[in-house]
Formats: structure tokens, C-alpha cells, sequence
């Protein structure tokens, strides 16, 4: 749906459906609210973009046990390193976030996207500088057809999050969840250093878990969801991604050429390898990773679906953010005739950036920043 100056009087009309939509503020929840049974032209997609090859594959996403890590952390590396090697996703159950903050995060998020629309709307953002913001389609205006889903954007560090920032409903939860979380991805870059044959503290001094935030997602009961998408097709922009689901279900990977389930699993939270872990943007990495061909940020998908709404919360470990200028690339020490650079420097302000501006379907951003060769 990107429009240009040459667009045609029907790209026009599309593009006041499109804003028509987007002014009302009240996102997807609000097309349900008032009880559409036809989905408005932008979210239907073209075939191909919607079935796939999801088949009856007795693949499973690999389950991690992190209990007693002390007595069994050898074992749990070697499943960890096995997981972001061959999948790039798995489950990780006994992770030390209680059951009860896990279900009080969810009903947190999704009694935020159930406030009324006049409490809500004041949250509604295109902003990328606002820390906490609600957005239906934050890729609306780019991307080739919407995604049926609203989403609460909240920046919880670096810098510390203002409590008085986050809506009432969902305020103390947030805060709490946002501590555990960014805990737990701070021990999951400890095990995925070690699986890199690492120190411990490697990726952390690399600055993966400095900032993090949080995206509660909420996917309202779709009238017609063959038509469209919960989620389109993507990649995380991030180091590591800790993802919340709900009983419902719907989220699936790209493995070996088919759509596979993620099958929600109770207690448990779904970890995958972002992309900059993978293309590792980041100093000194990208021969680790990268030449010798580790750990992989795989593509994901959320399908839409008539039971709902289905909500889920992804911790992105990021540092999107951070006013930094840092450049990110290979270290020049580390290359040589038979390690050349696969992905050129940048700064993640300019590979979120171009993430953003290229909307979720397509290509994997990483793909703009390789370097010919
Ligand atoms: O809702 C989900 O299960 C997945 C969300 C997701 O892929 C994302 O936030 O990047
Ligand atoms: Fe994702």
C-alpha cells in the first residue's frame, strides 16, 4: 500500500480508508466494536501471502527446562545452542517468572486495549519518540495490506521508564513484568554466550540486553480470517525476543520450508533469535556468527483467527532507541580473504530505520545492509 505522487483516483480513496481508519484511533477492537462482518479492502491479502505450506509436520519447537541451572547448566547450553543453531526458536519453561505475573501481564494487556476508546485514544501514536504509544499498524501507510492486531508500544530502558507514563490499568503489572523479563533475557544471553563457546558476560558487555521493550499485542476475533493476517510474515529487529502468548494460539515459524506451530504451552515463554543477534551488527561478532553460520533469526508469522481476541506481550531486547551513534560492524582484526564482511556498518538508529520505513512483509531487512560480493 505504498502510495506515491502517481498514485491513480483509487489509490487515493484507499489511502481516506486508510486514514479514515487510522483518525479513528481505535484501532482494529474498534471495527469489532462496532460489528463489521466484511473486512475493509486494506487488510485483505492476496492468496499468496496467506495459506502457505502449514502441513501436518510432526516437527515440534524445542522445550527448555531452566530449573536448577546451578547442577544443570552444561545440559542446558547444549539445548539452547541446539535450538538457536537449527530453529532459532524454542520455549523455555521453570524460567523464574511466576505463573501469576505471566497472567497478570496478560490481563494487564489486554485490559488496556479493552479501555474505552475515548481513555485509550490519548495513547494514540505514530510518534517513533514516544516511549509509550498505541498504534494499529505501525507499518499502516507501507506495508501491502494491514495486519489484523493493535498493539501498546512501551520503552522500558535504557532509561527508566516513568511509571506515571503507562496507563493506570496495566501500570504496576508492566513495571513488574519488565523487571522479570529483562532478568530472564539477561540469563538467556549468559546460556547463548556460553553456547557460542563464550564467557558468560560476552554478549552482555556487547550491550544486547541494555535496553529492552515492550509490545502488548491484543488480536481482536476476526470476521473473516482466511482473508487477511494476525501478523504478517517478519523477523525481529532485535538481539532477542521473549514472547508471552496466551491459550489461544496462532504464532508459527518458517522451518525447512514449511509453517510450523508454535503451540502455546502453559507457564511457559517463547524465545527467538533476533535479527542483529544474527547478523550480529555488532562489534567483534559478525564472524562468529555470521561465517560460521550460528545462531538464525527465523521468520514468524500470527494467523488470524474467528476465536479471540488472543493477546500476547514480546520483550524485544533492543537498543532501537538509545540516541547512540555507535557503528556496528565486524571488527576489522577479525577479517581477512577467507572471512570478507557479509553485512556492511551501520548504526541500529539506521537499520531500525530502514526496518520501519520497509514495513513487516517482504524481505528480511538484513538483506539491504549485506554487501555484494
Ligand atoms: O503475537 C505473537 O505471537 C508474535 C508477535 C511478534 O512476532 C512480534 O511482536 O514481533
Ligand atoms: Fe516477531
Amino acid at each position: 500500500m505504498v502510495l506515491t505522487e502517481e498514485s491513480s483516483p483509487t489509490d487515493d480513496r484507499l489511502y481516506q480508508e486508510l486514514k479514515a481508519f487510522d483518525e479513528s484511533k481505535a484501532g482494529v477492537k474498534g471495527l469489532v466494536d462496532i460489528g463489521i462482518t466484511k473486512l475493509p479492502r486494506f487488510f485483505i491479502r492476496s492468496q499468496d501471502h496467506i495459506a502457505g505450506e502449514t502441513t501436518g509436520t510432526q516437527f515440534t519447537i524445542p522445550v527448555v527446562d531452566l530449573s536448577d541451572l546451578e547442577f544443570r547448566r552444561d545440559e542446558a547450553v547444549s539445548l539452547v545452542r541446539r535450538a538457536a543453531e537449527e530453529v532459532g526458536f524454542f520455549q523455555v519453561v521453570n524460567h523464574g517468572v511466576a505463573k501469576e505475573v505471566l497472567e497478570k501481564m496478560l490481563e494487564g494487556a489486554r485490559a488496556f486495549h479493552e479501555l474505552p476508546s475515548e481513555v485509550k485514544e490519548e495513547y494514540y501514536s505514530r510518534e517513533m519518540k514516544r516511549k509509550v504509544k498505541y498504534v494499529s499498524n505501525f507499518d499502516l501507510y507501507e506495508s501491502k495490506s494491514a495486519n489484523w492486531r493493535d498493539t501498546l508500544f512501551c520503552v522500558m530502558g535504557p532509561q527508566p521508564l516513568d511509571p506515571e507514563e503507562l496507563p493506570l490499568v496495566c501500570r504496576d503489572i508492566t513495571m513488574e513484568y519488565s523487571r522479570r523479563v529483562h532478568k530472564l533475557g539477561t540469563s538467556l544471553l549468559e546460556l547463548l554466550s556460553e553456547a557460542l563457546g563464550l564467557k558468560p558476560d560476552h554478549l552482555l558487555n556487547l550491550e544486547c540486553a541494555k535496553g529492552h521493550c515492550l509490545l502488548s499485542h491484543y488480536y481482536p476475533a476476526c470476521p473473516e480470517p482466511e482473508l487477511t493476517m494476525g501478523t504478517t510474515k517478519h523477523s525481529d529487529p532485535d538481539f532477542l525476543t521473549i514472547l508471552l502468548q496466551d491459550d489461544i494460539g496462532g504464532l508459527q515459524i518458517f522451518h525447512q520450508n514449511q509453517w510450523i506451530d508454535v503451540p502455546p504451552v502453559p507457564g511457559a515463554l517463547v524465545i527467538n533469535i533476533g535479527d542483529l543477534l544474527q547478523a550480529s551488527l555488532i562489534e567483534g561478532y559478525q564472524q562468529l556468527l555470521i561465517s560460521n553460520d550460528k545462531f538464525r533469526s527465523v521468520e514468524h508469522r500470527v494467523l488470524a483467527n474467528h476465536i479471540g481476541p488472543r493477546v500476547s506481550v514480546a520483550c524485544f531486547l533492543t537498543l532501537h532507541f538509545y540516541p547512540s551513534t555507535k557503528i556496528y560492524g565486524p571488527v576489522k582484526e577479525l577479517l581477512s580473504e577467507q572471512n570478507p564482511p557479509v553485512y556492511r556498518e551501520t548504526t541500529l538508529q539506521d537499520f531500525i530505520a530502514y526496518y520501519d520505513s520497509k514495513g513487516l512483509d517482504g524481505n528480511s531487512a538484513l538483506t539491504h545492509f549485506k554487501l555484494l560480493r
